[in-house]
């Protein structure tokens, strides 16, 4: 794998005594578009406090580019670092560009070409004429000032929880393309999160899923097609001849046992596979897929792995 921009090591915080996230390990490398998601409560937010130092963890720690937690340092991987922590702070009755203006003032940034990339970068450059006041702003416009400032620090690591909570459809594939944009254009690595897998699903390299204060998997986003892709599932009263004729169609790791029988790739022609197995003893054949949604339920009711 790449180069790594986050990576926590037995990561544990407690609010009033309660342990909220417990011994979390999770990696993000370069270039990664990661979906953090759990369902609400699960530790998200608390584990993006963190890492932005708003708060320090009871046990454990964190390396952000390369700098430690504790290292003195790592405030300058944090200059590298833009972070929206629930929802943008905006002034609402200033329009984008005083609002990145403000942005500039408090990050003592003097290149005012700067303003104006990150308006037109995330696609708010028209609204510097119209002068409309961030206060009218839809959610996703606001999201999207957001995000342009959390740019103007040069960031090459946005952090955004919760980006496409609240946003009608029309705003969710906006975000979602400027998130998408940013990654390939810039590089830009991203840490994203949501209690909606589905809603990550269409942008997201990788995953981290994570319940009640556990990480339960890291998951890339070809894996987790790979778990929901069709397959075909076979149930026989014969394993081993059904096993030995499965071996002619496809290789031995490619062969799932289950109680009833087999699981195989689903993109085999179905015919094949009934001539394959002519003449054996099969009491049932049909293919199934997984949605996303089930795959993180049946995730999130396996419990932890990955502590
Ligand atoms: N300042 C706080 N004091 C006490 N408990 C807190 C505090 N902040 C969060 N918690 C608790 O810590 C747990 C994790 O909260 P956190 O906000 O990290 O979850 P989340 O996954 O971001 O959820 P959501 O999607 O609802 O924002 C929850 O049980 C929450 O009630």
């Amino acid at each position: 794998m790449g180069d790594i921009v986050l990576k926590t090591y037995g990561l544990s915080k407690k609010y009033d005594g309660a342990l909220v996230l417990n011994d979390v390990n999770m990696t993000v490398y370069k270039g990664d578009i990661y979906g953090f998601v759990g369902e609400n409560g699960s530790g998200k937010t608390t584990i993006i406090r963190l890492i932005s130092g708003l708060i320090f963890p009871n046990a454990g720690y964190y390396e952000l580019m390369g700098k430690k937690s504790d290292d003195p340092e790592i405030i300058e991987s944090r200059r590298r670092m833009g972070a929206i922590v629930e929802s943008p702070s905006i002034y609402s009755h200033l329009n984008a560009r005083d609002n990145l203006y403000m942005q500039a003032l408090i990050l003592g940034i003097k290149d005012e070409g700067r303003i104006k990339w990150a308006l037109d970068t995330v696609g708010l450059g028209r609204l510097y004429a119209d002068d409309k006041k961030a206060g009218n702003f839809s959610l996703g416009m606001r999201q999207r000032l957001g995000i342009a400032m959390a740019l103007m620090t040069q960031a090459d690591f946005l952090v955004l929880d919760e980006p496409l909570n609240g946003l009608d459809p029309e705003g969710i594939v906006e975000v979602r393309n400027l998130i998408k944009e940013l990654n390939q254009k810039y590089g830009i690595t991203f840490l994203i999160s949501s209690h909606i897998l589905t809603e990550l699903s269409l942008v997201a390299t990788r995953y981290g899923i994570i319940s009640k204060g556990h990480m339960i998997k890291e998951i890339s986003a070809d894996e987790l097609k790979n778990q929901c892709e069709k397959r075909i599932a076979i149930s026989t009263l014969d394993k081993v001849n059904v096993k030995n004729a499965l071996l002619s169609l496809v290789s031995l790791e490619d062969i799932k046992e289950t109680p009833e029988g087999f699981v195989i790739p689903g993109d085999l022609e179905y015919s094949k596979v009934l001539s394959a197995l002519q003449g054996l003893p099969i009491t049932g054949i049909n293919t199934e897929t997984t949605s996303i949604e089930d795959y993180y339920l049946s995730v999130i009711r396996g419990g932890k792995q990955n502590a």
